[in-house]
């Protein structure tokens, strides 16, 4: 059996009643994934479930405290395949507490408008394009934008 190492990300949107913008991160390293943007997120350690890894790795990295919404589903129980050693499972959250700060592994926070062409042309780790179509579509015309 291959050991897939369990990624989470967050798709953090202003309102996960309206979600009308995501929060993204432009990641400094590896060379590999500098520059390129992404879900905050990151490994799941040993002892913690996927929940409280995200809960963590979004406290580290944004200094933020999140509601945690639905998860988006990927194709497999480990989410989204990011390559052949990684999985990603990716929830919908929205920030309670703090500020958001680039304080670890990104250079630049931004937030885009979820319907807009400038979220699908950022140069995203080529393995999230389809975890951000995902999330157009389920944000998109169908959901109630107030
Ligand atoms: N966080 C995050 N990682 C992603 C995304 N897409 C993608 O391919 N990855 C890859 C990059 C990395 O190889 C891996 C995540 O590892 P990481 O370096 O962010 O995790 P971490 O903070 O726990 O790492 P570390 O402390 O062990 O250095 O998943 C994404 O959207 N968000």
């Amino acid at each position: 059996m291959t050991f897939i190492k369990q990624i989470v990300g967050g798709a953090l949107v202003d309102s996960l009643m309206a979600p009308r913008k995501l929060l993204v991160g432009r990641r400094t390293a590896p060379p590999e994934f500098a520059g390129m943007w992404e879900f905050p997120g990151g490994k799941v350690e040993s002892g913690e479930s996927a929940q409280q890894g995200l809960h963590r790795e979004l406290a580290e990295e944004l200094g933020v405290e999140v509601i945690l919404g639905e998860e988006l589903a990927g194709p497999t129980a480990e989410g989204w395949p990011l390559n052949n050693k990684a999985s990603m499972r990716v929830w919908l959250g929205e920030i309670v507490a703090g500020t958001p700060k680039p304080l670890e592994d990104h250079d630049e926070l931004r937030w885009v408008c979820l319907d807009s062409n400038e979220l699908l042309e950022l140069p995203w780790i080529p393995a999230d394009l389809p975890i951000v179509r995902a999330l157009m579509a389920r944000t998109g015309p169908a959901t109630s934008r107030g």
